[in-house]
């Protein structure tokens, strides 16, 4: 256990639950749960200071680390997911919800695999795209190594004309990278954060990314800066989030990456490991769907 929160970030992840459950406004909401609700909140993490993997609930690793190297992949079909037992998208993936938008079961449409790949592409008849979008993983990648000074390193999730056509239009809608002192940092935009589910999975995530991309870029790891929009509490995750409020911190864990991979998308789930991660017992929630 630790007790200086100054070099611990996680303690700022804690500081925001408290705040939305002291302060937050009470909100219906699309899922019709109900939350507790903030507009507009940052947490900064020094990636040189272990990886932000939360360690006052358990968190499930396997599951970020998978749903990235998807992304990455520029897939939208869930089997991917579920050949690796990750279930954390399926409830979005059922016949029901696709057929919403025409889709075979599983087939997750435009969502963010196809935006980082493939964005703008154009569409078939049969709602399949072609491969004549913007790959804006690869052309970020290239800009960092060759223009770091950039100010232009963005990749969007959103694109607006897509927005609704998907099961569950971009959480994490918009990041950029920043390159000082040899360093790689990262800021996303969230504009609908579910603190106490979705959250602890995103700050990993894109610390995660920010390792990867950095190591491909010859680059040491700087911040990664959290930006959320509407920052909620989910009525029904409140005694979770109170619960995870009594415990205290333990060291973060260290993330390491095979060194030998030099390129963004070659990435196995192999060559990512969290070394040292010790944490409170996972906390279960009901994810609003
Ligand atoms: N309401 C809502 N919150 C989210 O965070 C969210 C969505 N919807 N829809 C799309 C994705 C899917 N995400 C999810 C979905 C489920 C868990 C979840 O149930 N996590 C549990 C168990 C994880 C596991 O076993 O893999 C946890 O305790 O963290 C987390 C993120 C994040 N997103
Ligand atoms: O990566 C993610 C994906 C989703 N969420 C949460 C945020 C909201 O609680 C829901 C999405 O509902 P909207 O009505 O589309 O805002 O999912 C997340 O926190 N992180």
């Amino acid at each position: 256990m630790i007790n200086d929160t100054q070099s611990n970030n996680e303690q700022g992840y804690l500081d925001l639950l408290r705040h939305v459950l002291d302060n937050g406004t009470e909100k219906g909401d699309r899922t019709g749960t109900g939350t507790l609700s903030h507009f507009g909140a940052q947490l900064r993490f020094d990636l040189a200071e272990g990886f932000p993997l939360l360690t006052t609930k358990k968190v499930h690793f396997k599951s970020i680390a998978y749903e990235l190297l998807w992304f990455l992949s520029g897939s939208t079909h869930v089997d991917y997911l579920q050949q690796n037992n990750v279930r954390i998208w399926n409830e979005w993936a059922t016949a029901e919800q696709t057929a919403r938008f025409n889709r075979p079961a599983g087939d997750l449409g435009p969502i963010y695999g196809h935006q980082w790949r493939n964005y703008g592409a154009t569409k078939n008849e049969d709602a399949s795209y072609n491969a004549d979008g913007v790959d804006q993983i690869a052309q970020v990648v290239e800009q960092i190594k060759t223009n770091p000074n950039s100010r232009r390193l963005i990749v969007s999730g959103w694109n607006p004309g897509e927005a609704e056509q998907v099961a569950l239009p971009p959480c994490h809608t918009l990041f950029q990278f920043f390159v000082a002192d040899n360093k790689l940092s990262c800021q996303l935009y969230q504009r609908s954060a579910d603190l106490f589910l979705g959250v602890p999975f995103n700050i990993a995530s894109y610390a995660l990314l920010t390792h990867m991309i950095a190591q491909v870029c010859g680059l040491e790891v700087g911040e990664f800066v959290w930006t959320g929009g509407d920052c909620h509490i989910y009525q029904n995750h409140r005694e979770q989030a109170e619960l995870q409020l009594t415990r205290s911190l333990y060291e973060l864990p260290t993330l390491s990456l095979n060194p030998e991979v030099k390129d963004i998308f070659a990435f196995d789930y192999e060559d990512i490991s969290v070394n040292d991660y010790e944490s409170h017992p996972a906390i279960k929630a009901k994810v609003a769907v």
